[in-house]
């Protein structure tokens, strides 16, 4: 019986010996392939490109260099066999065959040709015999990971082994791509093809991040147009920012902005603090109509206008001044509308002189030579032959005096005592300053709202930069910005009005609706996906539902996915989670965790006057047992300075800032103060789910 066992162990250790030996010829095809189209994408862009139509071109080519420079780690992670014979490779990005006959060496994860490699199962095995997972270390192959979809397979994951070992894995810090291993629930969202927003609920570790970076990388590959738009990529703070930061270039893509929303407004920085109860009323969507009715009462009235021009005076008449302003106001921003107006101000002006001067003329030859020295010359129009002759100008000279008028610093002044430029932060100030226009145009609000949203005179919170935003887009642009082609981060972050091919939202529930108002006005197409957790939000408004969050500003026009399955949180851990949520009020169940770690989650009880002692020995013991990995500290906010000051240089962060965050073991000290504060069960619930493997929590007696 042994020697049978050890037989078809030794069998089976040959098999994957030769699959190992069989991956290595065919990835060292693939990179010697890699190099040779990157010599030949280096060789035309090495050719200077002549026109518009090559620019465009090179730029592609450009990009194309960069994600096959970047390819050079997991230039393959898979393999799908059909049942008919086929195998495909799968990898980072597509590596085509020599000549145009050659089926692709690798098939891009993005491609359509891919998706069996992430959505067969055994009970759908979508025309697959086998699906291999093949593990890489730098240019070696180093296992395989075979899941026959012929047979019955109970788990109903997706590559298992490769799953588990990936999940498994110490975390260093930096989030990692998951392209070869992501689920099938999680492809259908990178995939999905909806219009409007797509919202994502799914617990902690459900990989919301991943699929929402996944699904960046996957529409700038299935619409390449949007590359030249950019992704807008929001997520809830820097820290966060930085921890994901490695994922998108890993995955080729460079045509992305990552930032917080606080950042979205150039220029402007955060320096105040709301109480909540005023950052949730100034979170309200009726803001957005109130910003508008107040800008659209910030018209100019009609009223007659005088110029001077060459020491004449010129007036248009109030009646005149009235039709343009209205004409000039219907669907423009309130500068927008100022440049049209100004616009059509130099026209009447320039008509007016062209009129004087005709008349002059006609007098002239009336025989009233006693006005010749009034003549009204234009040098700066070439005197051509029209006014020369009869005092008519030419539709050219007319244009001539037209761009004069327009570049005279007196007429623009005169102009703009009609319709004066307004600065975004001065009128903000001054409406929410001022008690009889927010009566007038926020009519919804109580006195005491109205007292609230008024009290603070100086510097910006958070709650104000939604309201700043929607103010300078009401107002708009005083210059008009030519229309750029290509995406450079760096110009897209610099613009507030930069119109993104898509925006992704990482924790989205901590938005309010004027926060929803500013995403929006990034993607007029609504080309937006958000993900996150209900059940995870703290901020001040009361959403407990994805409709309450984001009907006052899509309505119905927004689609909703889910996810259930939970890949952080070891299910022991999960376990102490249900009645939190609970508590929190929560209408969901917590996700289902597909992993055990072995580890029972453990607290202790300490004194006060033991805490810091007690912290600093439980970090310690941690780090010990997960040596190159990393542990987390999570404290009530009371407590973090005290802790801090004792830890001696090691982290000790809120439960709002651990969001989207993860470690391989969390300590969680004073969970009944995360609990006691403000949407405490919600800041908890997101506490107790940031450990991949092992959870402690340390009590105050
Ligand atoms: N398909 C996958 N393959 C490999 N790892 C995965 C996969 N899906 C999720 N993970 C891992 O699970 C962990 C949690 O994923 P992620 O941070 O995206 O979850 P989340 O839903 O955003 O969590 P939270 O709500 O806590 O922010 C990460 O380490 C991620 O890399």
């Amino acid at each position: 019986m042994l020697n049978e066992a050890t037989a078809t162990q030794d069998n089976h250790a040959a098999a994957r010996d030769d699959a190992i030996a069989e991956e290595q010829v065919y990835l060292d095809t693939a990179h010697e392939r890699r190099s040779e189209i990157l010599q030949s994408l280096d060789t035309e862009l090495s050719a200077p490109a002549q026109d518009a139509v090559e620019q465009a071109r090179h730029r592609g080519l450009a990009r194309q260099r960069t994600e096959f420079q970047r390819a050079e780690s997991g230039l393959i992670f898979g393999r799908l066999d059909s049942l008919d014979g086929i195998t495909r490779r799968i990898g980072r990005i597509g590596i085509s065959g020599a000549t145009d006959d050659d089926d692709p060496l690798v098939v891009d994860w993005r491609a359509h040709a891919a998706r069996p490699f992430y959505m067969a199962t055994p009970v759908e095995p979508l025309g697959q015999a086998r699906r291999r997972h093949i593990r890489i270390e730098g240019r070696t192959v180093a296992g395989v990971d075979d899941e026959p979809l012929d047979v019955a397979n109970a788990s109903g994951l997706v590559g298992e082994g490769a799953l588990f070992a990936a999940l498994g894995e110490r975390r260093t810090g930096q989030m990692g791509t998951a392209a070869a291993t992501l689920q099938r629930e999680q492809d259908e969202v990178v995939r999905a093809d909806v219009r409007g927003p797509l919202v994502v609920q799914g617990g902690p570790g459900t990989g919301k991040t991943v699929v929402a970076l996944h699904r960046a990388a996957y529409l700038l590959f299935d619409n390449p147009q949007r590359a030249t738009q950019g992704v807008l990529t929001l997520g809830p703070s820097r820290r966060f920012l930085d921890y994901i930061a490695q994922v998108l270039p890993a995955l080729g893509e460079t045509a992305i902005v990552a930032a917080i929303p606080d950042a979205l407004v150039p220029g402007i920085t955060v320096t105040a603090e709301d109480p909540r109860a005023t950052a949730e009323i100034k979170g309200r969507a009726l803001w957005q109509q109130a910003l508008t009715r107040y800008v659209a009462s910030l018209t100019p009235e009609s009223m007659p206008v005088d110029f001077v021009w060459q020491g004449e005076r010129y007036e248009i008449p109030s009646t005149t001044v009235g039709r343009l302003i209205a004409a000039a106001i219907s669907g423009r921003t309130y500068h927008g509308a100022g440049i049209v107006f100004a616009d059509q101000m130099h026209d009447r002006l320039a008509q007016a002189i062209a009129d004087r001067n005709e008349d002059l003329f006609a007098r002239i030859d009336d025989g009233l030579e006693d006005v010749v020295h009034m003549r009204v010359e234009f040098p700066e129009v070439g005197g051509g032959e029209g006014s020369e002759a009869d005092g008519v100008l030419s539709e050219e000279e007319l244009d001539r005096l037209r761009e004069k008028i327009a570049e005279d610093p007196q007429v623009a002044s005169t102009i703009r005592t009609v319709w004066p430029i307004l600065d975004p932060e001065e009128e903000l100030q001054r409406f929410l300053g001022d008690d009889a226009s927010l009566r007038q145009f926020a009519p919804e609000l109580s006195d005491a709202e109205r007292e609230a949203v008024s009290a603070r005179k100086t510097g910006w919170a958070t709650s104000d930069i939604p309201l700043l935003d929607a103010m300078s887009d009401l107002l708009g642009d005083t210059v008009i910005h030519p229309a750029v082609e290509e995406f450079l981060s760096e110009r897209a972050a610099s613009r507030r009005d930069w119109i993104y091919g898509h925006v992704i939202v990482d924790e989205a529930q901590e938005l309010s609706e004027m926060q929803w108002h500013m995403v929006a006005r990034r993607s007029p197409q609504l080309s937006i996906t958000a993900v996150g957790d209900i059940d995870q939000a703290e901020t001040p408004h009361q959403h407990t539902t994805w409709a309450q969050a984001v009907n006052a500003v899509f309505g119905e026009r927004w689609t909703q996915a889910k996810l259930t399955i939970g890949y952080r949180t070891p299910a022991e851990v999960m376990a102490l989670t249900g009645p939190v949520l609970q508590r929190a009020g929560s209408l969901n169940e917590p996700p289902h965790a597909v992993r055990l770690s072995g580890i029972d989650p453990w607290e202790r009880d300490v004194d006060e006057a033991e805490l810091v002692v007690e912290a600093t020995r439980a970090f310690q013991e941690l780090t010990e047992r997960w040596p190159g990995g990393t542990v987390g500290i999570i404290a009530a906010a009371g407590r973090i300075p005290a802790l801090s000051a004792a830890m001696d240089g090691i982290p000790v962060i809120t439960a709002t800032q651990s969001k989207g965050l993860e470690w391989d073991a969390t300590l969680v000290i004073d969970p009944d103060g995360i609990a006691a504060e403000p949407r405490g069960r919600n800041r908890l619930y997101v506490a107790l789910t940031r450990s991949t493997q092992e959870l402690g929590r340390i009590n105050i007696r």
